[in-house]
């Protein structure tokens, strides 16, 4: 019945919703798909991508065949899973060769590499933006940003024995686009987008000659030019879902042709209306990565940071947090989601309907296992997996100025954010007042700007009293809901022997978060006591114990 002859073939699936029902329920968003196994064309299919073979039966009559070559080799058709690498990862010409070394390491993957840019490039390149606006034309070459990144960028190329012609362009190009800043003595967001895509535009073409130099064949790609389709919210955009099919064709197309190692930059893509360079959001490479293993239906994503994996709490704020080993994608995203700048927030989102795990390593010491994020996991054993903290956020109490038993006080409160496209973060609710946060990270400075803050109150204040309290931080625990009642009586132990008074409390419906509100210059304290009491102690043991000053678990004082 069934041949074992390998081909590889671009599909229509466009063509057959039959095809493409299947396709989605397999997780597999590529159009182009091995076939191990091959009847007709028209009946049964046996698809399979990469190791794991999807056994799919098909009756897609109308799937079109547009392209079929025999392969003799299965294994070597296929790209196999990406490499995101992020500027902490590649900061100088020493570091691009570590991670070179370190992609040629893995014999038998063919990965497509993400790169963010270089070092802290997207910082340097938004301030040189801003001085530009005010600086006047003739001083622009006097831009301090400006020089830092001409020097770092053409000392890597000529460290890795790279022709700086790979660069000269987009060098020219960035003073003529801050001279240009300068004269109109305005940054849009438009213009800031097409300013940072300098960064990755220009590490790719370092990293990619570097690559051919040293003998391992690679082609450079452009996001915007292979078919990251975004949405034209600049400095924000969201991809688009005409962005898998077309990507999946540009580097899985090329690699059939003539096989090399993408590399790709991060960040960026194309508006769908102003075909415009667009942005995903500071820390959007993770996002790329993720999109493109779904695009291509890869085997794996790794992100490569300069941890060891996801900790259990931002490093910068208590040394002492450790690696998790296993997260699902929900506990990811919400961790993400809640200011944990190791993950950007919507790059779960493309490995979870791809079903792709996705893998956090260390650069810096690959041998550490890392932390891997897949849909599910054993969570027997899990109470709490991570704390985060989202600094200087703003709260406010809204009290109806109704009487009690109205209805329509919720609804008329949130038409009011969704008329001002402010998104809400933390909510709790009595039936005469609501207490919520504002969620800042739809905005590139990840600040609300007092103007939109002040139309909000001014349109709340029609149906309410409104108390604004800004300054505080937003800890969000993430771990096992099931045992909310053992973390919250750990939590409010540790929050009473500090004298920290929790201003709002939110047990989301994700049933993997619990968020506390509390005043900003209290937060950090908080967070490595809360770090102390559950991660350098036996939680099963914290019963019948509380925690002491400096964290630490000990017997209740009057037992
Ligand atoms: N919970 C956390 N786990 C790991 N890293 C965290 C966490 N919270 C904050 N970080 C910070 O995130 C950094 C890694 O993210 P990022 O700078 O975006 O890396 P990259 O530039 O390599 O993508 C770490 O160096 C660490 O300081
Ligand atoms: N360079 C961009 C995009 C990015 O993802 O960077 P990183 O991977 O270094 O966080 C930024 O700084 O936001």
């Amino acid at each position: 019945m069934e041949n074992t002859l390998h081909f590889s073939a671009t599909l229509q699936a466009a063509a057959s919703p039959v095809f493409s029902k299947r396709m989605n329920k397999m997780h597999c968003q590529s159009l182009r798909v091995q076939m191990v196994n091959y009847n007709s064309v028209a009946t049964n299919l046996t698809l399979s991508r990469s190791n794991r073979v999807l056994k799919v039966s098909c009756e897609a009559a109308s799937v079109d065949v547009l392209e079929m070559n025999k392969t003799e080799n299965q294994a070597e058709t296929q790209l196999t899973c990406v490499m995101k690498f992020g500027g902490s990862s590649l900061a100088s010409a020493w570091r691009m060769r570590e991670v070179a070394e370190l992609i040629l390491s893995f014999r038998n993957e063919r990965p497509v590499i993400v790169l963010s840019a270089m070092g802290k490039t997207t910082n340097k390149l938004l301030l040189a933006g801003e001085k530009a606006v005010s600086c006047g034309v003739t001083n622009v070459d006097s831009i301090e940003e400006l020089s830092i990144i001409k020097e770092l960028h053409l000392r890597t190329a000529k460290e890795l024995g790279v022709d700086e012609s790979v660069i000269a362009k987009h060098l020219e190009e960035l003073e003529q686009l801050l001279k240009g800043i300068a004269m109109m003595k305005e940054l849009t967001p438009r213009t800031k987008d097409y300013l940072v895509s300098f960064g990755e535009c220009m590490s790719t073409r370092i990293f990619a000659a570097y690559m051919n130099k040293i003998g391992a064949k690679a082609r450079q790609y452009d996001a915007f030019k292979i078919g990251f389709i975004t949405t034209d919210d600049f400095t924000n955009a969201d991809i688009l879902e005409l962005t898998y099919p077309a990507v999946a064709q540009s580097l899985h197309g090329d690699w059939i042709r003539d096989p090399a190692i993408p590399i790709v930059t991060g960040f960026l893509g194309k508006g769908w209306r102003s075909c415009a360079i667009t942005t995903l959001g500071r820390g959007g490479s993770d996002l790329t990565a993720t999109t493109i293993g779904k695009a291509l239906g890869l085997r794996e994503i790794q992100v490569w940071k300069d941890v060891d994996g996801v900790l259990t709490c931002d490093p910068n704020i208590y040394p002492l947090a450790e690696p998790v080993p296993y997260l699902t994608f929900d506990e990811a995203a919400e961790l993400a989601y809640f200011g944990a700048q190791v993950l950007h927030p919507q790059s779960m989102r493309p490995a979870r309907e791809g079903d792709i795990p996705v893998r956090v390593k260390n650069s810096y010491n690959s041998n550490a296992p890392g932390t891997l994020i897949t849909r599910t996991r054993d969570m027997s054993k899990a109470v709490l997996t991570s704390i985060v903290l989202k600094r200087n956020v703003t709260m406010l109490d809204i009290v109806s100025t109704r009487m009690l038993g109205q209805f329509g006080f919720l609804a008329k409160v949130f038409s009011i954010f969704e008329d001002l496209g402010i998104s809400v973060d933390v909510v709790a609710t009595s039936e005469v007042s609501i207490s919520l946060t504002l969620d800042p990270s739809k905005l590139w400075s990840r600040e609300l700007i007092q103007q939109e803050l002040d139309h909000v109150v001014e349109e709340l204040e029609k149906i309410a009293v409104v108390n604004v309290l800004q300054h505080r931080s937003i800890i969000s625990l993430n771990g096992n809901v099931q045992r909310s009642s053992l973390i919250l009586e750990k939590v409010f132990n540790v929050l009473h022997i500090k004298g920290i008074n929790v201003q709002m409390i939110s047990q989301g419906a994700s049933k993997v978060n619990i968020s506390l509100i509390v005043n900003d210059d209290e937060a950090e304290q908080c967070v490595r006591s809360l770090h102390s009491a559950f991660f350098e102690s036996d939680v099963s043991e914290l019963d019948g114990k509380c925690v002491s000053d400096n964290g630490s678990v000990q017997l209740r004082s009057e037992e």
